[in-house]
């Protein structure tokens, strides 16, 4: 049974079909790629899975089997289902520790201060944030840094699958590699990895599987190969995108 299943799920603003009968499955340990031009519903997407900040219009959501459309984002999040942002989201009048802090408290309500501070120095240290910048407050960092803690503080939580928004965007080449790697041994940890992402490369790079929204319909899915093969994604994503590729 897949982890995360998507059943013709609709999503409208007004007139404006933001995400429009999407269906498609993702299995437990994969990586799963979300592409498509701007403005074709991949953020809207990840929003009704989440309920951050709304669930769907119409259509299913099943997580481990359970159904979640119409949970709230808090009632989904403690299931194991969290989600980044596009642009880094942190605490940032608090220090890096105290966010990541917040975060393996929220996954785990009953643990006791002591492991939930050992949780949070390890995701911290997971993510490439030593010991040096714990005391530092999480505004001051650079936009990789705060990426980082963004993704230690989701990690913190003990998530069984992360839905990652544009994770690579405002970055430079290297820092794209060091995250590539990084989303790499998340999934590594036993967490499912669904990630938006313009960059081609990047996605073409991680997932087992992508799914390609165009208009908020579902334009193609499957191998990452044959999905970029496909002439329809060329003329309506590489048509568009190739200078981001
Ligand atoms: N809260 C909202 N209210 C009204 N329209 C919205 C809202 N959120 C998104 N939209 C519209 O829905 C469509 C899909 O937007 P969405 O952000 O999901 O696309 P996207 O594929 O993530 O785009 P990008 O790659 O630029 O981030 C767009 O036309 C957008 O303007």
């Amino acid at each position: 049974m897949p982890l995360l299943e998507v059943e013709g799920v609709s999503k409208a603003f007004g007139s404006l079909k933001a995400v429009d009968d999407v269906s498609f499955a993702v299995e437990a340990g994969e990586i799963f790629g979300v592409a498509g031009p701007n403005g074709s519903g991949k953020s809207t997407l990840f929003n009704v899975i989440t309920g951050i900040p709304f669930g769907p219009d119409k259509g299913r959501i099943r997580f481990d089997g359970m159904e979640i459309q119409g949970k709230t984002g808090n009632a989904i999040a403690q299931l194991g289902l969290l989600r980044t942002f596009q642009r880094e989201t942190s605490f940032d009048g608090l220090t890096v520790f105290e966010n990541a802090l917040i975060g393996a408290s929220y996954g785990k309500p009953g643990r006791g201060v002591v492991e939930a501070r050992t949780r949070a120095a390890e995701a911290l240290e997971f993510v490439g944030l030593s010991s040096a910048t714990f005391g530092r407050l999480a505004g001051e960092l650079s936009v990789f840094d705060r990426k980082c803690l963004m993704l230690a503080t989701a990690i913190a939580t003990e998530p069984r699958m992360l839905l990652l928004d544009e994770p690579a965007s405002s970055l430079t080449k290297p820092e794209i590699e060091t995250s590539i790697g990084l989303i790499r041994r998340t999934a590594a940890r036993g967490i499912t990895v669904v990630l938006i992402e313009h960059v081609l490369t990047f996605l073409m790079s991680l997932s087992q599987h992508l799914l390609v929204l165009n208009q908020g319909r579902v334009l193609a899915a499957g191998e990452p190969k044959s999905v970029i093969a496909d002439h329809r994604v060329v003329e309506a994503y590489l048509g568009t995108r190739r200078s981001a590729a």
